[in-house]
């Protein structure tokens, strides 16, 4: 029996609920199908050598051949089907209580100890980048964490990196509704994944083990306080990657560090030291790298045995006055970085980093 048109939508949408990431073979074969089966035969000129993920597509959807666009369809739902298990469900949902924050996080570690929440990027050999599973798995752990009993909350990395931004491979992950789509979808992620920050209600403490880059940058200036290792550097290369600031730090730098300080940085990508950081208000206290964590972590254990309820009280009021403008500021950087996604400025920066021609 053939499929309907009904059928055909509803396993568009199964598509965007997976559970597991199908893998980068399945999602061309997916992209291939769905653009046989709405337009038929390839009818775009070949890209480029270079263009490696518009090749990609280009070859799986031109690899079908004439392939009518029922059977297409057919087989689209065929695919979905055989992906989707009966307990799928959206990846998107931040589910809050204790016993998510024991499961599921594949590239965090998330501990409780003496009041301090911990929650470490752990994926060492990337560099900490953060995979879009990996906003997904921060929101969790952050929701998780704003009602479990600690009373301090801290961000940090394990290896040599405190993170190296976005995973630009994330970029790679082309939806059958193409890069607008892709687009689109990053954005919402991103203001979801800010929207947590700026929300959340106990201290947060950065606690930066070393380079930081990108958005591991920009959400600095959302937490409560940021101590660094004298081996950190913070660097912001949106120009280079044809991108804009986000995490609300065309708002917040320029607040914390006087307008071309934050230009510096957020238009030109000026890397700064920690000593720097810490100079122009984004750091807390800079640390030598070789006590490092025995200081930080005596020191927060200290601060854990505050009041929590004072301290929970004396954020809200510190930020209270903010968060409406934090929130609309984060909307629109998401909404600019939609168009900017899109551009050629942006999509050549990842392919050149994708094929190793460039690194920060
Ligand atoms: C939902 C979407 C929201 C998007 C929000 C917008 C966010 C924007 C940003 O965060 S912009 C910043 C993006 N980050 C970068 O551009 C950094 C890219 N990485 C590098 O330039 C370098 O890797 C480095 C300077 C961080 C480290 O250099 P080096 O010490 O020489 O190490 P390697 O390059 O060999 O790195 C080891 C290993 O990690 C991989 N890797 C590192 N960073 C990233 C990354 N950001 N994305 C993907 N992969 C990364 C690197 O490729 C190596 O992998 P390999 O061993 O070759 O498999």
């Amino acid at each position: 029996m053939s499929v309907t048109q009904k059928d055909f939508e509803n396993a568009m949408n199964q598509v965007k609920l997976l559970k597991k990431d199908p893998g980068n073979e399945v999602k061309l074969k997916l992209y291939a199908l769905y653009k046989q089966a709405t337009e038929g035969p390839c009818n775009i000129p070949k890209p480029g050598a270079f263009d490696f993920v518009n090749k990609a597509k280009w070859d799986a959807w031109n690899g079908l051949g004439s392939l009518p666009k029922e059977t297409a369809r057919q087989n689209y739902v065929d695919l979905v089907s055989s992906l989707s298990g009966p307990s799928s469900e959206s990846s998107s949902q931040v589910k809050p209580g204790a016993d998510s924050k024991q499961e599921g996080y594949e590239n965090l570690l998330v501990t409780s100890e003496d009041r301090i929440t911990k929650i470490l990027l752990n994926r060492p050999t990337k560099k900490n980048a953060i995979t879009t599973q990996m906003y997904h798995e921060i929101m969790l752990a952050l929701k998780a964490a704003s009602q479990d009993d600690s009373v301090l909350t801290v961000l940090t990395g394990s290896g040599d990196y405190y993170c190296s931004g976005n995973d630009l491979t994330n970029f790679t992950d082309i939806p059958p509704g193409g890069v607008e789509e892709k687009a689109k979808n990053s954005s919402f992620l991103l203001r979801d994944f800010v929207n947590c920050f700026i929300d959340f209600p106990k201290p947060l403490v950065a606690v930066v083990n070393g380079p930081a880059v990108g958005i591991s940058v920009t959400i600095l200036g959302l937490f409560d306080i940021v101590y660094a290792s004298d081996r950190a550097t913070f660097h912001t290369p949106f120009s280079h990657l044809g991108q804009s600031p986000e995490g609300c730090s065309s708002y917040t730098f320029p607040k914390i560090m006087g307008s071309s300080k934050a230009a510096e940085m957020l238009i030109f990508g000026k890397k700064l030291t920690a000593g720097e950081a810490c100079a122009q208000g984004l750091v807390t206290q800079v640390f030598p790298d070789s006590t490092f964590q025995k200081e930080v972590w005596t020191r927060l254990k200290a601060y854990s045995k505050l009041p929590p309820n004072a301290m929970r009280i004396s954020k809200e009021i510190i930020r209270k006055n903010e968060k409406e403008k934090l929130h609309a500021v984060n909307a629109e950087e998401c909404n600019v970085l939609l168009s900017r996604w899109q551009s050629d400025e942006c999509m050549n920066a990842v392919v050149n980093f994708l094929s190793r021609k460039a690194k920060l």
